[in-house]
């Protein structure tokens, strides 16, 4: 039964998925310190978070179990991602879910600020009856930049412009195609400065945007801009807004995120009266809080039931038509790797991964991933595709992939050779149509083995009778061999042996096998 943690007051309706399911047993906490919940983690094998609770290092120490830390929104900055990785827990996030609802509280602060709605209704509701004071202005016509055009800034980039606004964006990664497409002039933040009306930024904070609008740009800002921060406190330099507003460069402002949630009692935001705030209520509404749970509930259900998932945060994303194509390889992958792993003595320096036939062409990465978790499981603790390629690194070991186009035997072929100082080891294999996944070579030597069972490699001088004193040593001491094959390049040179097993050779039998002069090296394989 997998126990699932659910903070932060994630929607039930959303998460129903995880109630409904027969191997999941949930349960529901809210405001736990982070010392509260060092002392609980160790029970659950995952945990659902919004923005408010921090997943530090210390917290998935303590989760002994954690395979999965799920963010029902898009922010994953309240958890330490490098020590997930570290730690080979899957971060994953909600992207989708709450992107109309924050795009509706962008407008519905944009235009607050142009009708100084929630000023008027102070006054009104303290009794006054004050028309002279809110006079706004209009969208239409205006020039909005917009800092950020992912899925949220994009979403208000359509809407200004049924708002008759004119749109400048700003986002590296943003083609011209696809602005063009939007409706959206590109340009730089500090040509945005010069000639908005309103700005507003949808970036994730990170160190190339903390501070993006701050004292120059504000300096070179059109005269009664109006700003608007729905995305994440920090993007916009608070002091300097501040400063902007009492020398009447900015005619005001709206923040629902702050650097610091939530903000100090002294906060300047919290008694001027051109700012307007919110508590952190982008994807606040019914609707985003039931996606994002949905959403969350069905990853985390899949990386517990170890399924394909999508949205790791901590991953590489893998586009659905390349896991469709990969999935199929990642049993190979790690079976190679785990199998190949067990044949070396000494400290793995480098794996090269070849793909051939229909691999190539392929981003192959994830699958490469699978390989190196088999080659490390075998000598290392808590191994899995989250942190493979991280624990590879750090033990420096080199991994070299290539992709080769050459016409082979086979239609795909993923090819692994691990060396060490001492030695050098290869194995190749293949999806064979109606049979499965096969071991097709061996070192030089060409083989056909469904990788399953136990296996026994044995290295020999290639010598008449050398079966037979291997068939008779397994069978006196009552291990049946299922298949046996044997693979030599030249009559009395160096041969290999492979045999599959019906019970694991017992270490002393291994021992004996070991004594006979003629074999080199034995090794039983497990999976
Ligand atoms: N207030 C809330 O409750 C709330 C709700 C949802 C999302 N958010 C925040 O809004 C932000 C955007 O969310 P999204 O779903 O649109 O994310 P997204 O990933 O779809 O978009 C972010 C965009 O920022 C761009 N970007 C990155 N670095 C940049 C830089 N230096 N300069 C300009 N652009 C840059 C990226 O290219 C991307 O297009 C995130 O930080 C998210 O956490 C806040
Ligand atoms: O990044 C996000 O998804 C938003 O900031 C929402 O955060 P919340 O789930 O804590 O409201």
């Amino acid at each position: 039964m997998f126990k699932v943690l659910v903070m932060d007051g994630i929607s039930d309706m959303g998460i129903q998925l995880l109630y409904d399911a027969p191997d999941v047993e949930v349960e529901k906490k809210n405001g736990l310190s982070e010392d509260e919940l060092v002392a609980i983690i160790a029970d659950y094998d995952a945990l659902l978070v919004r923005s408010a609770t921090k997943v530090t290092d210390r917290v998935m120490a303590a989760g002994s179990r954690l395979k999965v830390v799920g963010r029902a929104g898009v922010g994953v900055d309240n958890i330490d991602l490098a020590a997930a990785t570290n730690r080979g827990i899957v971060v994953i996030n909600a992207p989708d879910g709450n992107t109309i609802a924050t795009c509706e509280l962008t407008f519905a602060m944009m235009m607050s600020l142009a009708r100084t709605i929630p000023q008027a209704y102070k006054k009104t509701i303290g009794g006054e009856w004050d028309r002279k004071t809110f006079v706004g202005v209009e969208l239409r016509n205006k020039v909005l930049g917009v800092l950020g055009m992912g899925r949220i800034g994009s979403e208000v980039a359509r809407r200004a412009k049924a708002f008759g606004m004119e749109v400048r964006g700003y986002d590296p990664f943003l083609t011209e195609d696809r602005a063009e497409k939007l409706g959206v002039k590109l340009g730089t933040v500090d040509e945005i400065c010069r000639v908005a009306d309103f700005i507003t930024v949808h970036t994730p904070l990170t160190s190339e945007t903390r501070h993006m609008i701050s004292g120059p740009q504000f300096e070179i800002m059109k005269k009664g801009a109006r700003i608007i921060n729905c995305a994440r406190g920090g993007i916009i330099d608070e002091m300097a807004l501040v400063e902007a507003i009492d020398q009447g460069i900015v005619a005001g402002a709206a923040f629902d995120v702050f650097e610091q949630e939530p903000p100090r009692a002294d906060h300047p935001f919290l008694n001027n009266p051109k700012i307007i705030v919110t508590p952190h209520l982008g994807a606040s509404t019914v609707e985003a809080q039931e996606n994002v749970a949905i959403d969350v509930s069905e990853e985390v259900l899949h990386i517990l039931r170890d399924e394909p998932f999508k949205n790791a945060v901590n991953m590489p994303q893998v586009p659905a038509n390349v896991l469709n194509t990969l999935q199929p390889y990642f049993g190979l992958g790690l079976k190679l790797g785990a199998l190949l792993g067990q044949t070396i003595d000494g400290a793995v320096s480098e794996i090269v991964v070849s793909y051939s036939g229909e691999l190539t062409g392929v981003d192959t990465a994830p699958l490469t991933r699978h390989i190196v978790k088999g080659v490390l499981e075998k000598q290392l603790e808590g191994v899995n595709i989250v942190n493979a390629m991280h624990l590879a690194k750090s033990r420096e070991i080199n991994i070299v992939v290539q992709q080769s186009t050459a016409a082979k035997t086979f239609t795909n072929l993923v090819s692994v050779t691990l060396k060490t100082k001492n030695e050098e080891r290869l194995m190749a294999g293949t999806l064979l149509s109606g049979y499965g996944e096969r071991i097709v070579q061996i070192d030089q030597y060409p083989v056909d083995i469904a990788p399953a069972g136990n296996l026994l490699l044995i290295s020999h001088t290639d010598k008449p009778g050398i079966i037979g004193k291997v068939g008779t040593l397994l069978g006196t001491n009552d291990v049946n061999i299922a298949t046996m094959q044997v693979g030599r390049k030249v009559i009395g040179g160096q041969a290999i042996m492979i045999l599959t097993t019906d019970k694991q050779t017992p270490t002393d039998v291994i021992a004996q096998l070991e004594q006979l002069p003629e074999l080199t090296k034995v090794r039983e394989l497990t999976l």
